[in-house]
C-alpha cells in the first residue's frame, strides 16, 4: 500500500500541512526543531492510534489548538482500491472515518492503515521492556488475521484482555471465591490459543529476521528469536499455573502468570550476550525485526505495509543506510525517510526521492536535483 494524500492539522509545530508522496522514496528534510518527526507522528497516530512519542495529551496537539487533525488517502494493491481515513484526537476524545463512514473502535483505522516505523526510541525492543515487543507480535497478527478476512486473534485478545482485568480487580479487592475459578477458566480459555498464534508468528518471523540480518549486519552471525510464553508452558498448562500462582496473586493484588506477561527475545550466537551489542548494534538489530515484520507482512497480506524511517542517518552509519535503502528500493515499499539532509547514501544509489522541506513547520515540496 501506498499513502497518496497526507493532511496533518495541529501536530506539535504544524499548523497544516499536506503532502502528496511519491509510491517510492520520500524524504522529509528541515533544520533541527522543524517538524519532521511530526508528520511521521500524526501518519503513525492515524495507524496505531497513539504516537510513538507518548499520549495525544502530553503535548502532541499544538499549543492553543483543541484537537490534532489527520487525514490520509491510500492506495491498495490487494485488491485494487482507494482508502481514506480521518481523525480527530482531541487527547481525551476521538472522532474517525474511515472510507466516508464512521468509526466506533480505533483499532478499524489501524486495521486499514498498515506503518511500520522506527524511530530513535525503537532500540526498546531490543533493550527495553517487553511491552514494545508483545505490541509487534500483536500487530503482525493482527495485520494478517485483517488481511485473510478474519478475527479469531483479536476476539482472543480482547476476551483475554477482558478476564484479565476482571480477575485483577478480584484480586485487588482480595475476594476469593467461585467468580476467581471463572475468571481463570476464562484466562485459560483465551490465553492457549492466542499464545499458539503468538508462538507461531514469532517462529514465522524468524527466517525473515535472518534474511534481513544477513544483509544488513552479516558480522553479528544469524540472529534467532527465543518465545516466551509468559509462564512455564512447558511444565503445566496456562489454568494450573493460575491455580498455583493464586496466593501470590491474591497477596500482590495483579496476575503474575499468562500471556499478558509473554516475550520474545533476539540472540547472536556467535556473540556471548545481547549485551555484547554496541548501541548501533542494537538499533540496527530493531530496524532488522522491523524491516522483517515489514516483510512477513508482505508474504502473508499480499503487499507491503508503509515503512516510515525517523532519522536514519542519525541512525546509522553510510554503509548500514546504503544497505537498508538497496533493500527498501528493491521491494517497492512506500518509505518515508526524515532528516536534517538528504541521507549521503542516496548519493551513491541511484534514488531519486520525492522530497518534502519542512521549515519552522510549514512543509514545501521540492525535488531533489
Ligand atoms: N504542542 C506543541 N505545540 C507547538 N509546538 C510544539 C509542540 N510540541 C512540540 N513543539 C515544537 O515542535 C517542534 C518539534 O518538532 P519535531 O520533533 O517534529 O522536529 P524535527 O524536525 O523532527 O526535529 P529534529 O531534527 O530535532 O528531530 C519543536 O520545535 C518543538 O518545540
Amino acid at each position: 500500500m501506498h499513502v497518496t494524500r497526507l493532511r496533518v492539522g495541529s501536530v506539535r509545530r504544524v499548523q497544516v500541512a499536506e503532502l502528496l508522496p511519491a509510491p517510492g522514496i520520500n524524504l522529509i528534510t528541515g533544520d533541527n526543531g522543524a517538524g519532521k518527526t511530526s508528520l511521521l507522528e500524526a501518519l503513525h497516530l492515524l495507524a496505531y492510534g497513539r504516537s510513538f512519542r507518548g499520549r495525544v495529551r502530553d503535548g502532541l496537539i499544538r499549543t492553543g489548538d483543541e484537537a490534532v487533525e489527520v487525514f490520509a488517502e491510500w492506495q491498495e494493491q490487494s485488491p485494487l482500491r482507494l482508502r481514506k481515513a480521518g481523525l480527530r484526537h482531541l487527547g481525551q476524545r476521538w472522532e474517525g472515518r474511515l472510507d466516508g463512514e464512521s468509526v466506533t473502535q480505533l483499532g478499524e483505522l489501524c486495521a486499514a492503515l498498515a506503518v511500520v516505523t522506527f524511530e530513535p526510541g525503537s532500540h526498546a525492543l531490543v533493550t527495553g521492556g517487553g511491552e514494545p515487543r508483545r505490541r509487534l507480535i500483536d500487530w503482525g497478527l493482527f495485520h494478517v488475521e485483517q488481511a485473510e478476512g478474519g478475527h479469531e486473534f483479536l476476539r482472543l485478545w480482547r476476551r483475554y484482555a477482558r478476564a484479565l482485568k476482571q480477575r485483577n480487580q478480584l484480586l485487588k479487592a482480595r475476594i476469593r471465591d467461585g467468580q476467581l475459578d471463572a475468571w481463570d477458566h476464562e484466562l485459560a480459555e483465551a490465553g492457549e490459543p492466542l499464545t499458539r498464534y503468538r508462538q507461531r508468528y514469532v517462529e514465522q518471523l524468524e527466517p525473515e529476521l535472518q534474511a534481513v540480518a544477513d544483509e544488513l549486519i552479516p558480522s553479528l552471525g544469524r540472529p534467532v528469536l527465543g518465545f516466551q510464553p509468559g509462564w512455564s508452558r512447558d511444565q503445566l498448562p496456562l489454568a494450573d499455573a493460575l491455580l498455583v500462582a493464586r496466593d501470590r496473586d491474591l497477596t500482590y493484588g495483579y496476575t503474575s502468570v499468562g500471556p499478558h506477561r509473554a516475550d520474545w527475545r533476539i540472540d547472536y550466537p556467535a556473540l556471548p550476550g545481547r549485551e555484547a551489542l554496541s548501541r548501533g548494534q542494537a538499533k540496527l538489530t530493531a530496524l532488522s525485526i522491523l524491516l522483517a515484520q515489514a516483510a512477513h507482512h508482505a508474504h502473508t497480506a499480499g503487499e507491503w505495509p508503509v515503512v516510515a524511517l525517523d532519522d536514519l542517518a542519525s541512525e546509522l552509519d553510510r554503509n548500514h543506510q546504503c544497505r537498508v535503502l538497496q533493500r527498501l528500493v528493491s521491494s517497492g515499499a512506500q518509505v518515508f525517510i526524515t532528516g536534517t539532509e538528504a541521507p549521503s547514501a542516496l548519493q551513491g544509489l541511484d534514488i531519486r526521492p520525492r522530497v518534502f522541506h519542512v521549515e519552522r513547520g510549514v512543509v514545501l515540496p521540492r525535488d531533489v536535483a
